[in-house]
């Protein structure tokens, strides 16, 4: 598939700070990226870099086959941001501000079809400030794309929104995203990753920690366990269950999640050694692996992509 960004050796510094150390990734023409990664990990500051808005020290980094410091003009022409909502007056209404990002992007409002698929048509009158969350982020994401931009750089875009207006903006991003625009998103939510992106690069300390598509990541760390409760098995049993790789306990609760190399020969003797010693076990469930567990073993074993 066609790459539309290039990022290679990314360094930024503030100061001495490091906010990002070496990073390299590409997007490949109509997929949604996801970067994502924990507070301070250095995602806003990789996509104001590709947006033009930052300046990098070293590295090199590709947009549409140009360069942010330097082609500026055109990038902003062929490329869409998200700006935070609070950047918008309050007293101006909904049509008010369309018609002013119309005059920017220099070009007569193709926004019809793009205020039908985020339901803003009946608010043109609307104040901004009298918009819900949800709204308001659908309304700058219109802004963004009036200009039917072929990359959008999406930064937290479901910040602070209910679930369901959350899976709103999930459906608005992927019906972009199916006609054909390529879509950059940051978010530390890793419900939102593991949803909707198709592929995720993970950093942390601004570093590139993993990238492949989050299902693959997911296999990958064989984060896969079983989770029960019992008032009385044995915990040295449990360790030396074959396969083991990690034992977690909720005494308050008596609930255990046991990660396994294999879940089927684990549970089976699980299930042999409770028989035997006539132990009791009850909820006991097959549990599939997130990216929060994911995250939670690359950062806890620092390892590199
Ligand atoms: N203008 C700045 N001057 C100095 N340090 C900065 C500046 N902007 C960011 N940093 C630091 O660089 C690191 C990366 O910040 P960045 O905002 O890129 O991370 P982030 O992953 O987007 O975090 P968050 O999810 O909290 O927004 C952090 O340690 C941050 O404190």
């Amino acid at each position: 598939m066609e790459e539309v960004i290039s990022v290679k050796d990314l360094c930024k510094l503030y100061g001495t700070k490091k906010a990002v150390n070496n990073l390299s990734f590409s997007v490949k023409k109509g997929e949604i990226f996801g970067i994502i990664g924990p507070n301070g990990a250095g995602k806003t500051t990789t996509i104001e870099i590709m947006e033009g808005l930052r300046k990098k020290n070293s590295g090199e980094v590709s947009v549409l086959g140009l360069n942010p410091e330097k082609d500026g003009k055109e990038l902003n022409s062929r490329i869409g941001v998200q700006f935070q909502a609070t950047s918008i007056q309050k007293k101006m209404k909904v049509k008010e501000a369309l018609s002013l990002f119309s005059a920017i992007y220099n070009k007569k409002s193709s926004s019809d079809h793009m205020l039908k698929l985020l339901g803003l048509e009946e608010k043109m009158d609307t104040y901004f400030d009298d918009l819900s969350g949800g709204q308001k982020q659908q309304l700058t994401l219109a802004l963004a794309t009036l200009h039917q931009p072929e990359i959008v750089f999406l930064d937290e875009p479901s910040m602070g929104l209910d679930p369901h207006a959350r899976r709103e903006m999930w459906n608005i991003i992927r019906a972009l995203r199916d006609e054909g625009t390529t879509i950059v998103v940051t978010t530390h939510y890793m419900e939102e990753a593991e949803k909707l992106c198709d592929r995720v690069a993970m950093i942390y300390n601004g570093e590139l920690r993993a990238l492949d598509e989050p299902a693959r990541l997911v296999e990958d760390v064989s984060a896969h366990y079983v989770s029960f409760r019992s008032p009385d098995f044995p915990l040295d049993q449990l360790h030396a269950l074959p396969g083991i790789i990690k034992v977690e306990q909720d005494e308050e609760v008596d609930a255990y999640k046991i990660y396994t190399e294999n879940l089927q020969e684990t549970s089976y003797h699980l299930f042999k050694n409770a028989q035997e010693g006539s132990y009791h076990i009850s909820d006991f469930k097959f549990e599939r692996g997130t990216l929060d567990d994911l995250f939670v073993h690359y950062l806890e074993g620092g390892q590199t992509a």
